[in-house]
């Protein structure tokens, strides 16, 4: 049984809590693995390593020594690929495809682009006229914020705990991770990997544990802690907004969304589908900025809703270990409860049902009917005030609704408390532009889907999130800048 105990200050350490709790495989419901709850002391323990580090080796490196270090590491878990492929899989019960294609490389990534980008970024510089007429140079320093609590989910965990802390250290701050309580391993093998690569012990820190009255909320609420970058629910944002509040702690969130899907009449039938298909169905529907509402022009309707229908019953599903899954189990049974309530919601407002609605008929004996998978489900006939086009569902699932009209489209799609993306589907130009600058989010994605550019600006408004991570825009959270003022 594997066994994921909390990294602190370079080394693996059994919680002092004594307490550990069990992860359960999202493809078989079998337990496997225990995990150290981390509580006070550890958390403790956690931020003092953190803040050494930043008074020691890490605060007192060069910033291109500290770049060339990250990239280092970049090159180390491509190096190790295999071992993180293996480890997200297994908590997360993700094809090996998606692990393969995005998730593992996109951790390398993470450190890859922040290290370059700190390179090669400098800041502002204004000369000014003085009345003595000598002048003055304002010059634009910047300078870690500090330790980072990092706390991340379980739908992509590498990906995103490394969306963090890849500019948290490239920026010279250290970081206190907790990832989600569903997927401990591969924050708990990146550890290893830092050591070997070199970065200083405190530097990267991970507690394990849960959000409420444990390793998660201690976090938010240590005084050590000079700022929180959080991906998670929107209702969660709020509660760690309040838990950080006691001591004005800085907070990025990146939360939830209920992201439209545009098809136009002129779109290339082909590429709506293969767009939608992986924005609705990619990662069990486990994507913050995945499809659950489709808008079609009403003259390619029916012709839609049949061809998204045949490909979401062509869909094998299966858990990392089965040759040829293309869709695999929600992250957990309380997961699957929720997006099984939904199903049930649309079916008792009458939706109908084009496809889905239940869970898959496993043969007898066959490991899937203990794991927690669903029928990948598509539904047309809500209104727009129902919860199931109003709330985010994060399963497999999206519901249809045909339009007429440009402006009843963009009425319809904006009308939502999240801002987090859209996808347009149109061959005509004009009508992506001017449509797509009327989107209120914060990605818009015309004729693609999940294209990630690094450089640019990420992040959602609304109940979507606060803040923009990505490229420059991370200098806003990660460093806290000084003006110089020279007079000449
Ligand atoms: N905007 C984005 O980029 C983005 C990306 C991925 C996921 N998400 C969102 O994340 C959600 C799915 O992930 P999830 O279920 O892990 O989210 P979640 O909010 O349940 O948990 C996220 C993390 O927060 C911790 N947590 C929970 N309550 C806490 C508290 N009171 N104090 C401190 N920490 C606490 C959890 O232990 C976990 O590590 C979805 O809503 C999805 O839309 C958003
Ligand atoms: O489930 C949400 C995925 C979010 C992806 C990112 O944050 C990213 O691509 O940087």
């Amino acid at each position: 049984m594997t066994t994921h105990k909390l990294f602190i200050d370079g080394e693996y350490r059994a919680a002092q809590s004594g307490k550990t709790f069990d992860k359960i495989s999202p493809s078989t419901g079998e337990k496997i693995a225990d995990v150290h709850e981390a509580l006070t002391e550890d958390v403790n323990d956690a931020v003092e390593a953190a803040q050494a580090a930043l008074k020691g080796p890490w605060g007192k490196m060069p910033k291109a020594q500290r770049c060339d270090l990250l990239m280092k590491l970049a090159d180390a878990i491509d190096a190790r690929k295999a071992d993180f492929m293996e480890a997200e899989v297994q908590d997360t019960g993700h094809t090996r495809g998606f692990a393969e294609k995005v998730e593992i490389p996109r951790g390398a990534a993470n450190f890859r682009i922040f290290a370059e980008m700190l390179k090669n970024t400098g800041g502002e510089y204004f000369h000014m006229d003085t009345p003595d007429g000598t002048g003055a140079a304002n010059l634009e320093l910047h300078r870690p914020k500090g330790v980072i609590g990092v706390i991340s989910p379980w739908n992509a965990p590498f990906l995103l705990m490394t969306w963090k802390v890849g500019p948290a250290l490239a920026c010279g701050n250290t970081v206190v991770v907790k990832p989600s309580e569903e997927s401990p391993a591969t924050a708990t093998l990146l550890g290893e990997v830092m050591n070997e690569v070199g970065i200083p012990k405190g530097v990267y820190n991970v507690i394990h544990g849960f959000g409420p009255d444990s390793a998660g909320e201690l976090l938010t609420q240590h005084p050590g802690v000079d700022g929180i970058t959080f991906t998670g629910e929107t209702r969660t944002g709020e509660a760690i907004m309040k838990q950080a509040a006691v001591g004005l702690r800085d907070v990025s969130f990146e939360l939830g969304g209920k992201n439209p899907a545009i098809v136009f009449a002129d779109a290339d039938m082909d590429k709506a589908i293969e767009v939608t298909m992986r924005s609705c169905f990619a990662n069990t529907g486990q994507v913050c900025l995945g499809t659950e509402r489709i808008y079609v022009e009403r003259p390619v309707f029916d012709e839609f809703v049949s061809r998204l229908k045949a490909g979401a019953e062509a869909l094998i599903q299966g858990g990392p270990d089965t040759d040829g899954a293309t869709i695999g189990p929600l992250i957990s049974a309380e997961h699957r409860e929720k997006v099984l309530s939904y199903y049930k919601k649309a079916a008792d407002l009458g939706a109908q049902i084009i496809t889905g609605g239940g869970v898959p008929d496993f043969p007898e004996g066959d490991y899937r009917n203990g794991g927690f998978f669903v029928e990948p489900t598509i539904w047309t006939g809500l209104p727009e005030d129902s919860p199931i086009v109003r709330e985010e569902i994060f399963g497999p699932c999206c519901h249809i609704q045909p339009f007429d009209s440009e402006d009843e489209v963009i009425a319809m799609a904006n009308d939502t408390n999240y801002g987090l993306s859209a996808t347009i589907l149109t061959e005509n130009l004009s009508r992506a532009h001017r449509v797509g600058g009327q989107m209120e989010a914060g990605l818009v994605w015309v004729n693609s889907w999940f294209l990630r550019d690094l450089r640019t600006a990420f992040g959602g408004s609304k109940s979507s999130g606060i803040g923009r991570e990505g490229g420059v825009h991370s200098l806003e959270f990660y460093t806290e800048r000084t003006n110089l003022c020279l007079k000449l």
